[in-house]
């Protein structure tokens, strides 16, 4: 490989990072979903492989095992489809046409005249690469090796869009739509992205089911109509039209809901505990030989869903969450030996955490679940604070929900989708901070600001409004190619489908190893509180 000019070349140059974890445990803080594995500092395996159980099949000193791992990625990767179980189902030409004439008959969806000239579909065989970055070493930041060499092995996902062929007619689809889990900025954004695409193709039954997965059975909830014209404003607000909930029926009852309804495209907006309920309903379809696609959106300000660059809401929540770091910094800035504490969301991951640190220039300490941390003892955040009052004046930390459970109570209780309920970790470090400059006769003036619903309740952001258009926009794409049991999102700023499984066998996470946590480190210039 050719080398940059430098100044002066050098050698076997070696770097320390100061921040490198030897291992860490990652997992789901919902049991329903727990998977917990170590990942090594000096040799990381690639986390797909992991998932998936099989780092002991591959034999790397086999000449072939290269080979053999892409066929099994491919396999692992392979989009499933109606067909599957339907082999009789049959295609026709699509509907969704990319160069529109106005409709013949005003007002009426679905009249849009073909240009069989024209093509611009996806082709079946188009792929997106899934790592974009070639390691030389299992010590470069970041690296994600499948083998100890840590070689380089194309990894190839399918591109998301519309296909020249479908697999259900217009006339005869009955989408549906349900939103769970909390609430996440954007969310009706894709609804109606979703609805405006379907009428595209020329589908007239459209309806919403009113608070997840509750809706299908709860008897006092009736189906929402949608159309264009319901949803043409929606997304100047925050929320989701149709509510969620967390908790609900069994999957079986839930597909006894379909049947009766007649429904047979099924969008599925949610996090992990949503999708793991979408995958589960769709192998329920299949063992019933059902004609039925069911499609996936990731929701989560968490941004804890692998693979992709990132889900939407999170950029919303990641500047929403400027304006209480602000905050935050002018008490502490104004007052005698402030010390601003600001907790964000992140039940796994610390991405908000981060990334809110990042962008905010005003953080000196950013604590989230992936990096242990004592409070006390010399080498902790309370003495780090001391030494930032005294040097600095003030000082403000920014702390993921998730981060430091192991300094709190366990409580053992679950909210009603299954996820542990956590302890207020910033409630404990405002109130230790308080006790401990109180005990060395410091002065200290405290202050703790918790923003969480007021930012996920917010309305998407432009960058998120233009993710979530296109998600839900391939979201409708991937089911009338009659891909079922998948999900959508954008990997390398292209987009692309994933089977559902692959995407959720655990959070994705900030790695401590990573140049990003490392920029934060840099950003903040906190110490190592281990
Ligand atoms: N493993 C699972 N299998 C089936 N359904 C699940 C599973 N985990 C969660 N769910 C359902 O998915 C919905 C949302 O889950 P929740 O964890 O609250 O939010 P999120 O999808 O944002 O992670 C709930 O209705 C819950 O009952
Ligand atoms: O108060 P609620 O609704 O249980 O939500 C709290 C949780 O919602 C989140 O913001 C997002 O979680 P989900 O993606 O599971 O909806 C978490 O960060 C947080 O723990
Ligand atoms: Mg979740």
């Amino acid at each position: 490989m050719d080398t940059l000019p430098h100044v002066i070349t050098t050698p076997n140059l070696t770097t320390t990072f100061r921040h490198g974890l030897t291992t860490s445990t990652l997992r789901y803080s919902n049991p329903r979903l727990f998977r917990s594995f170590k990942v090594a500092n000096n040799f990381r395996v690639s986390s797909e492989l992991k998932s998936r159980n099989n780092t002991t099949t591959i034999d790397y000193t086999d000449p072939d095992w290269k080979m053999k791992f892409t066929e099994n990625f491919e396999k692992r990767f392979r989009l499933p489809h109606v067909t599957d179980t339907l082999p009789d189902s049959v295609s026709m030409p699509s509907t969704f046409c990319l160069k529109m004439r106005t409709p013949v008959k005003s007002g009426v969806p679905g009249n849009y005249q073909l240009d069989e000239e024209w093509n611009g579909y996806i082709n079946d065989n188009d792929r997106v690469l899934l790592k974009t970055i070639y390691h030389s070493s299992p010590t470069s930041a970041g690296a994600e090796c499948i083998d100890p060499g840590c070689n380089w092995v194309e990894q190839w996902v399918h591109r998301a869009g519309p296909r020249k062929n479908i697999y259900f007619k217009p006339e005869e689809v009955k989408a549906a739509i349900v939103t769970c889990g909390g609430l996440c900025p954007g969310l009706n954004d894709v609804i109606r992205q979703i609805v405006i695409t379907l009428e595209i193709y020329g589908v007239k039954k459209i309806v919403g089911i009113p608070f997840g997965y509750r809706g299908f059975t709860n008897k006092e909830l009736t189906e929402v109509p949608l159309s264009r014209k319901v949803v043409q404003n929606i997304h100047l607000s925050g929320g989701s039209l149709l509510g969620v909930s967390r908790g609900g029926p069994d999957v079986s009852e839930i597909v006894d809901s379909l049947e009766e309804r007649g429904i047979n495209m099924l969008f599925v907006l949610g996090g992990n505990g949503t999708h793991a309920g979408a995958n589960a309903i769709h192998n329920e379809c299949c063992k019933r030989r059902l004609k039925v696609s069911i499609i996936g959106v990731p929701k989560t300000i968490d941004n804890d869903i692998l693979l992709m660059d990132k889900t939407f809401g999170f950029d919303t929540a990641v500047e929403e969450a400027q304006r209480a770091i602000n905050a935050a910094y002018i008490e502490a800035h104004s007052a005698y030996h402030g010390i601003g504490i600001v907790k964000l969301m992140g039940r796994s991951s610390g991405f908000i955490a981060m990334q809110s640190s990042l962008a905010s220039g005003q953080i000196d300490i950013c604590l989230i679940p992936e990096v242990p941390f004592n409070l006390h003892g010399p080498h902790g955040v309370l003495s780090h604070l001391k030494y930032l009052i005294e040097s600095k004046g003030s000082a403000v930390v920014c702390v993921a929900e998730g981060a430091g459970q192991n300094l709190l109570k366990k409580t053992n209780a679950t909210d009603a989708s299954g996820n542990v309920i956590f302890g207020d970790i910033g409630v404990y470090i405002q109130q230790e901070t308080k006790k401990h400059f109180k005990e060395i006769g410091i002065h200290a003036d405290v202050k703790y600001i918790d923003p969480t619903y007021m930012i996920r309740a917010c309305r998407a952001n432009a960058s998120d409004g233009i993710l979530c258009t296109v998600l839900g926009q391939n979201a409708v794409h991937g089911a009338f190619a009659g891909f079922s049991g998948i999900t959508v999102g954008t990997c390398n700023t292209h987009y692309a489908y994933f089977p559902i499984p692959e995407v959720i066998s655990h959070p994705q996470l900030v790695d401590p190893n990573s140049r990003m946590w490392h920029r934060c480190l840099t950003s903040t210039g906190q110490p190592d509180f281990d």
